[in-house]
């Protein structure tokens, strides 16, 4: 494992307060982890060097919930709510899906993340192995779940997979891939069948992801199945009991919810884009925030947002909490810069990793300040969350290997990347109208 040196940075944002800001500071890496930040003895001998003279050196971007091969899908169905997009356009193209589409769809999904600061993403879809592989080759870390649907004839299929996917992945690739168990949502997965879920989860020894409380029409049909609502009802069978539970959306709440979710340290992926465009409400964020809940942020699939894009996600969830609540003290630029990054990997289950600190893992981004929109700096954290673009992202670094510099990535050729996704696209879509 080689060491790297991170020098005469014009700024180091640890991530570790508000107020700590390092001017003109060094970093260092060995191996895998960060071994110095500010001060850099000088008997440390770095076999690379990367000068950040005019760049801010900050924790990579954590994207929290995602569907990273739904990159086909994008703009192939949009402007509708959530369960008739779902039911009328995603579900039906999504069966003749196969292992090839998500590979080139994965790819696609993890250049687009990679180029906008992103280095660890959570995933739920199908054929997951192969969005394993597309990370691998990347060079990004992946927190994966094959999605289950807890009744109909795939079932006991998604039950078996998810296995087979927690043997050949969980904590593989050098640590850079963790497994999860993915059930849908409880108005997919009937309580027999998250019971069975959460058994396999605790004898495998990972954790949970699962939609939930994503709109009013989902507590309305769980109201009506099972007498309570979605997050009570995760409650009552125990869901969120002594394991990892990574909750995506969480948009319709009640007081008494947002505390279980905030005493029980429920990982919530905040979504704000995709709950915009699906029209599904907005997320209590400010007052989970108040209670402790751990609130990372997701994009959600790039059929639903339309982008992977973690910059704009933390602009916007600033941004939709202040106008929402008419408060513009609400959601202050650090607190989504700290979703973003810190608190999204401790809702991952990671707690080495969304800070700068010694003995951290060295995921990091060098953002180029250098740019016209960049000047004044009053406020470096204003700038990044308001002002800064994905295209300002210069630098990218997984597990202490440089995966992108000046904007090139390193691993993947980009432009093959796109032709192949562009031709798998076209393939679904003759092969979906060919089966009808
Ligand atoms: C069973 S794999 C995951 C499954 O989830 C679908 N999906 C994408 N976005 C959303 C969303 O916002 N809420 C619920 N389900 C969503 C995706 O298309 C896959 O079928
Ligand atoms: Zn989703």
């Amino acid at each position: 494992m080689g060491s790297l040196l991170i020098k005469n940075a014009t700024a180091i944002l640890p991530m570790t307060g508000p107020d700590q800001i390092l001017y003109n500071a060094d970093l260092a890496i060995e191996g895998k982890e960060i071994k110095y930040v500010g001060n850099v003895p000088a008997e440390f001998q770095p076999d690379t060097v990367i000068d950040a003279r005019g760049k801010v050196v900050m924790p990579g971007l954590v994207n929290c919930h995602n569907h990273a091969a739904m990159t086909l899908l994008r703009s192939y169905a949009d402007d509708l709510p959530l369960m008739e997009w779902l039911q009328k356009k995603i579900w039906p193209i999504e069966a003749h899906l196969n292992s090839e589409d998500v590979y080139w769809g994965s790819l696609l999904a993890c250049a687009e993340m990679v180029k906008s600061g992103t280095t660890l993403f959570a995933d739920m879809y199908f054929e997951m192995g192969r969005v394993a592989e597309a990370a691998q080759v990347v060079g990004i870390r992946a927190n994966l779940a094959r999605g289950m649907i807890g009744f109909g004839p795939n079932a006991e299929r998604a039950i078996n997979e998810s296995v087979e996917l927690v043997e050949c992945w969980h904590c593989k690739a050098d640590g850079m891939v963790k497994v999860m168990l993915g059930p849908h949502a409880p108005y997919t997965c009937p309580p027999e069948y998250l019971e069975r879920v959460m058994k396999l989860a605790d004898d495998l020894k990972v954790g949970i992801h699962i939609h939930l409380a994503e709109t009013k029409a989902e507590v309305e049909e769980i109201k009506e199945k099972y007498g309570t609502t979605p997050v009570k009802l995760m409650d009552q069978i125990g869901l969120f009991k002594g394991r990892q539970v990574l909750a995506a959306h969480c948009v319709h709440l009640t007081d008494e919810e947002m505390e279980i979710l905030a005493n029980h340290k429920v990982g919530i992926a905040h979504n704000p884009e995709s709950n915009m465009k699906l029209a599904s409400g907005v997320a209590p964020v400010p007052r989970l925030l108040e209670l402790g809940a751990v609130v990372g942020l997701g994009t959600d699939g790039p059929s639903s947002n339309n982008n992977l894009d973690l910059m704009q996600e933390m602009r916007s969830a600033a941004l939709l909490h202040k106008v929402f609540t008419m408060n513009p003290t609400v959601l202050p630029a650090y607190t989504a810069l700290e979703m973003a990054t810190v608190k999204g990997a401790q809702a991952l289950g990671y707690d080495n990793l969304g800070q700068l600190q010694p003995g951290y893992l060295a995921d990091i981004i060098l953002i180029d300040l250098e740019k016209p929109h960049l000047y004044p700096r009053h406020d470096l954290i204003a700038n990044l969350v308001y002002s800064a673009t994905a295209a300002d992202v210069d630098t990218v670094i997984v597990n202490g290997r440089v995966i992108m510099t000046e904007r090139k990535l390193l691993f993947v050729d980009e432009k093959e990347v796109i032709e192949r996704a562009e031709a798998r696209t076209k393939e679904l879509l003759a092969r979906a109208a060919s089966e009808k």
